[in-house]
């Protein structure tokens, strides 16, 4: 499961916590071959002894103690890297394995499999110390008596194998809960996306709770306790395993001269400490290793195509208007849903040239949205090209592309901050003029409230739109949540200012009183362009 981990940076700090462990480990079998040698009167425990146990001790507690911190520090290091990393991804994936998993798929591994490795930091530190412990006193004992460590190294190796076995029934048991914890996530979405239409349908609201969460929450804890039970179950024969070994070892006294025996047994019982310690964090390792696992899939799922989409660049670099993009014989067809026609959207033939207002209009589903995704680039086409001033956008220049547009999505997400220049007279203007003024504010660049109105959201994330500035405007029916007054204003005033200032203006609309306001005005059906209407 480790390859799956970034490892690399980690190994000197690796290394520094195997020696520390080691260095603990000795002082701790040392700790015992002293307390040994004194029960067995061959050792004085006077002063120097005393001394030199403290010193022993101190070399055990700081040893364990440190190795113990390094390999959490080695643990919390890789669990930021995957957290980093993740976020990476998802912010240059395309968009299409982003929407496909979706929120319910994303959540439960970002969240429950991520914080799982960072347990997984703590269980290791344990793990290693006590593991480290655990060969100590094996060497330790080989010493004592090579053929009683003989007899000993069978019921270890039974132990070990059955440890293997309740491991594999113990992690299929954890993917399962991690599946069925999936499950839960999703119907804890359902409820709080659903939440005021649950209040009002009782009916759908019992049904939720008895046929969806409580079967999913019980199969988590069945599954996941049956998981447990395989590992604590292997533990507990492992204890009857050491103490069956204990006995023989009592009733044949004559194996090995009495101090010796004594020593033998004070270390393996002392063993069971380290050992139990061990076991005690296996269910960690094993649920660990089904996380690393699925956060292992999900990264496989978000690997972009497009080499420069930058995550280091906070500024807008100024760039060339373009006079012409040109959407050249662009298609896309929608993966297959069972039980649905077939979506595709062109191939589509369409020129926008600079500072004119465009207008695309269709029935619902016609593709009006998916031909916008295709203009900005969201989408990888099936087929045809975009040209700016008849330069094709390629992979590599495609997110250097997508910075001449701004768009208001339908379903838009409203960022709390705008753009660095938003602030001042001009701001307050605009604020005054979309009837915002006395609602919001800008305090160091975040807007002061984004709890308002959706058609008062939606005049916010223009006025963020205005601001940043960009040569594309795009608006994917932002009208549709206004009330007459601004929807007049938008479509008459607003949209014909930002056309004059030298902004192309793309607008989806169903809004056919305002349709004279375009200077084209483009119609979508069942996926293609059925007429262009204007300059
Ligand atoms: N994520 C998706 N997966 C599969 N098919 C999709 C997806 N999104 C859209 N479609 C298909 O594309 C068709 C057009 O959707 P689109 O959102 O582009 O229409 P629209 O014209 O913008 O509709 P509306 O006016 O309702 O916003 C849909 O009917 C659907 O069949």
């Amino acid at each position: 499961m480790l390859r799956h981990l970034p490892l690399r940076p980690v190994l000197p700090l690796l290394a520094a916590s195997t020696l520390c462990g080691i260095a603990g480990s000795l002082g701790t079998v040392f700790l015992l071959a002293v307390i040994g040698q004194v029960l067995n009167g061959r050792l004085h425990f006077g002063p120097d002894a005393a001394t030199g146990f403290m010193a022993l001790a101190l070399l055990s507690a700081s040893g364990s103690g440190l190795s113990d911190i390094l390999t959490n520090m080695t643990g919390q290091k890789i669990t930021a890297a995957v957290r980093i990393d993740l976020a990476r991804r998802m912010l240059t994936a395309p968009l299409a394995a982003l929407e496909k998993l979706g929120r319910q798929g994303l959540l439960p591994i970002l969240g429950g499999d991520v914080d799982m490795i960072s347990d997984l930091a703590f269980a290791l530190g344990a793990i290693s110390v006590a593991a480290g412990i655990t060969i100590g006193c094996l060497i330790y004992l080989a010493f004592l008596s090579l053929p009683l460590f003989l007899w000993l190294l069978p019921i270890l190796l039974i132990g070990g194998f059955i440890q293997f076995r309740a491991r594999s029934r113990g992690i299929k048991g954890f993917w399962a809960g991690r599946a069925a914890e999936d499950r839960l996530h999703g119907h804890y979405r359902t409820i709080i996306d659903g939440a005021r239409e649950l209040r009002l349908d009782r009916r759908r609201r019992s049904r939720i709770f008895q046929r969806e969460v409580v079967p999913a929450a019980q199969e988590v804890r069945k599954v996941t306790g049956r998981a447990i039970a395989f590992f604590v179950g292997a533990n507990a024969l492992g204890t009857l395993l050491l103490f069956a070994f204990v006995t023989l070892v009592l009733t044949h006294p004559a194996m090995l001269p009495r101090d010796r025996m004594t020593s033998f047994i004070l270390v393996l019982l002392f063993m069971k400490g380290p050992i139990d310690q061990m076991m005690h964090n296996l269910p960690v390792l094993g649920r660990a290793q089904v996380a690393i696992r699925r956060i292992a899939d999900l990264s496989a799922r978000f690997t972009s195509f497009e080499p420069n989409v930058s995550l280091t660049q906070e500024q807008d670099e100024t760039v060339a208007v373009p006079a012409r993009i040109t959407l050249d014989g662009m298609g896309f067809d929608y993966p297959k849903v069972a039980g649905a026609a077939p979506f595709s959207v062109g191939p589509v033939n369409l020129s926008l040239q600079r500072g004119e207002i465009v207008f695309i209009v269709g029935e619902n589903g016609s593709g009006k949205t998916s031909l916008i995704k295709l203009l900005l680039g969201l989408m990888e086409p099936d087929q045809g090209q975009i040209l700016v001033d008849g330069v094709p956008v390629t992979h590599e220049t495609r997110d250097e592309y997508r910075q001449l547009f701004h768009t208001i999505f339908s379903d838009f997400h409203l960022f709390e901050d705008g753009p660095p220049p938003m602030q001042g007279a001009a701001l307050n203007r605009w604020l005054e003029r979309l009837d915002l003024a006395h609602k919001v504010s800008v305090k160091d660049g975040v807007f002061t409230t984004t709890d308002l109105s959706t058609g008062q959201r939606k005049r916010l994330a223009l006025v963020q739109a205005i601001f940043t500035k960009r040569p594309i405007m795009v608006f994917d029916e932002w009208a549709a949540d206004q009330d007459p007054s601004f929807r007049r204003t938008f479509y008459t005033e607003i949209l014909p200012e930002l056309a004059a200032q030298g902004a192309t203006v793309i607008v989806i609309s169903h809004d056919d009183r305002y349709f004279h306001v375009a200077n084209r005005l483009i119609t979508m059906e069942n996926g293609r362009i059925i007429e262009s209407v204007g300059a």
